[in-house]
């Protein structure tokens, strides 16, 4: 909070019916954080309206509510009686997201977002750390939390709006110039960085997750098109991932809008075109091609995609106004996102250990296959979905591994308040139809299931530990148990070969 600001409304951009005024103390979504001259932003939600608040916000001193229509009928009787200032918008999670700008005020000069079902936080990171090689102060803002040049933990990918921007401004105070951040579906579609001013945004790749919020894959894409179709200004500067089969729905969104528009792509013809990739057990070899002129890389990260994200992170900083030639020459200094393809550890025999955040089906065959090459032995999976997740992706996740792995444990996974046997099961079911019962393990305890699959490695072999990645805890029910697949897999490869490791 900036401690003793005070602001009136037509500070923040607001008009309260009536014309009535306001001087605004702070901002709060949740009614148990009002405080005398607060402006309370009641919300509709997915289990309640925030308005149902609103009468308890008045009495902690509320000095304005922002509320929709239906806010407004639901708590005309208490709003009647108060002389608070009301200011009714129709999408007040939008207006809140730049009343929140404007109360916090500074942002870093250059920021980029980054959309897509998977590989945001590795784009978000690999843009930060291409610009502090280039000598800027930067950061990346997401899943991790806020990493870089200035540090600070988030409890979400892209936080709501008032944690967004005050997040935002602190960067800036501690001098940070450049940022990257992470847009998640639900960030879009609830409008929490419409208040962000991006000059570049990128778009990785759309596939299955989170049907249990949006109301269909159409809803999901839209969700996400709205980096580009509202939050990306016209004169921002698109970069599309245009090999993914969403990629040129997204490139006519922003063309559409008049942005300027960078392809990345396997193909000939992208802008930023990836002409080969060859794979070592340390890493890769990349051959880029921008504008006519080639740029060959070591990138010592594993995995095809990542020659992806490095691509789509080098058009975003190259679209953010680097220059080309200094931006191809700091790749080959990229290091892994934790627990993304995260080398966790090695075997006597040489058996290598990766941990992955790959928690969808797409992940979880994109992660598995992209180990692929670089693995001369048998492939073993770990798996596990989340409770209070979308059910509807557990068998398809079963069904990834199956089809990309020699051999499978179905282990937990943030069982939250779920049964998580029934979870396994249904992962299981996923595994059992792509035919892979025979060699797949049902292990309940995720501690065992690491000691089982490190111990089934043979000399070449490798284990791709997937789910949790840089996650430290397991949570089950209300209760989260310390757990990290990292250490777990040092835990079993100490405990197998002697603490030889
Ligand atoms: C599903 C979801 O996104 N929910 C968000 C939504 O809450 P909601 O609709 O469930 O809220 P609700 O419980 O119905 O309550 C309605 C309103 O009443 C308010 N309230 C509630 C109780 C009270 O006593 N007083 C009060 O004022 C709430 O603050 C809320 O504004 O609106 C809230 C206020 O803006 C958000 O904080 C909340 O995010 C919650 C915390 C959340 O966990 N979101 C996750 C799923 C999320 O956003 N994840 C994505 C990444 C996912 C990924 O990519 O994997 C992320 O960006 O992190
Ligand atoms: N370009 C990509 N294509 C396909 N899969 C990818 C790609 N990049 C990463 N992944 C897979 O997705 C997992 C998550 O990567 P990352 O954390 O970068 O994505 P994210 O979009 O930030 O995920 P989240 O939505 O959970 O925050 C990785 O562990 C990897 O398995
Ligand atoms: N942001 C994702 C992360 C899922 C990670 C996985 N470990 C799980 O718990 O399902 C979610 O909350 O759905
Ligand atoms: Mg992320």
């Amino acid at each position: 909070m900036v401690a003793g600001q005070r602001k009136s409304l037509t500070d923040l951009g607001l008009t309260a019916q009536g014309g009535r005024r306001a001087d605004i103390t702070g901002l709060a979504v949740d009614s148990r954080q009002v405080r005398d001259g607060t402006l309370f932003a009641a919300l509709p939600g997915t289990r309640v309206h925030g308005a149902e608040f609103i009468q308890y916000a008045l009495r902690m001193g509320a000095a304005a509510i922002l509320t929709d229509a239906q806010g407004a009928r639901i708590a005309a009787d208490v709003l009647a009686e108060s002389d608070a200032a009301l200011i009714v918008a129709e999408d007040p999670r939008q207006t809140l997201a730049y009343t929140a700008a404007l109360w916090f005020g500074a942002q870093p000069e250059i920021m980029v977002g980054v959309t897509g079902t998977n590989g945001k936080t590795s784009v978000a990171s690999f843009c930060r750390q291409i610009w502090s090689e280039l000598g800027h102060h930067a950061v990346n803002i997401g899943t991790t939390g806020v990493e870089g040049a200035y540090e600070a933990p988030l409890a979400h990918t892209t936080p709501e709006p008032i944690t967004l921007h005050r997040v935002l401004a602190d960067c800036a105070a501690a001098g940070i110039t450049h940022a990257a951040m992470e847009a998640s579906s639900h960030g879009l579609e609830q409008r929490r960085l419409d208040g962000v001013r991006l000059v570049a945004a990128g778009f990785s790749n759309f596939s299955q997750d989170h049907l249990d919020y949006h109301a269909s894959f159409d809803a999901y894409f839209a969700a996400k098109a709205g980096l580009f179709a509202r939050v990306l200004p016209e004169d921002g500067v698109a970069v599309i991932n245009i090999d993914d089969p969403k990629g040129p729905a997204m490139a006519e969104i922003a063309r559409a809008r008049g942005q300027d528009l960078i392809t990345v792509g396997r193909k000939p013809g992208s802008d930023l075109h990836i002409q080969a990739q060859r794979f070592a057990p340390t890493g890769q070899d990349l051959r880029f091609e921008w504008k006519g002129r080639a740029h060959q890389i070591r990138l010592n990260l594993m995995g095809g995609f990542q020659g992806e994200n490095v691509a789509l992170a080098a058009g975003l900083v190259i679209a953010a106004g680097s220059d080309p030639d200094r931006v191809f020459d700091t790749l080959r200094h990229m290091k892994t996102v934790r627990g993304r393809m995260q080398l966790a550890a090695t075997r006597r025999n040489g058996a290598a250990v990766f941990v992955d955040y790959a928690h969808t089906p797409d992940a979880i065959s994109t992660a598995l296959s992209a180990l692929r090459p670089h693995v001369m032995g048998r492939l073993v999976a770990i798996i596990g979905a989340g409770g209070d997740r979308d059910t509807a992706k557990r068998p398809l996740m079963g069904a990834a591994a199956a089809e990309n792995a020699d051999l499978v444990i179905v282990t937990d996974d943030n069982p939250r308040s779920e049964d998580p046997a029934a979870i396994r099961a249904a992962v299981m079911a996923g595994v059992r139809d792509a035919g892979g019962s025979d060699w797949a393990t049902d292990v309940g305890d995720r501690a065992e299931a690491i000691l089982r699959g490190v111990d089934m490695l043979g000399p070449g072999d490798a284990l791709l530990i997937c789910g949790k990645g840089h996650e430290t805890g397991q949570i089950v029910g209300d209760d989260v148990f310390p757990f990290d697949d990292c250490e777990q897999a040092s835990v079993a490869v100490s405990a197998l070969d002697g603490g030889l490791a």
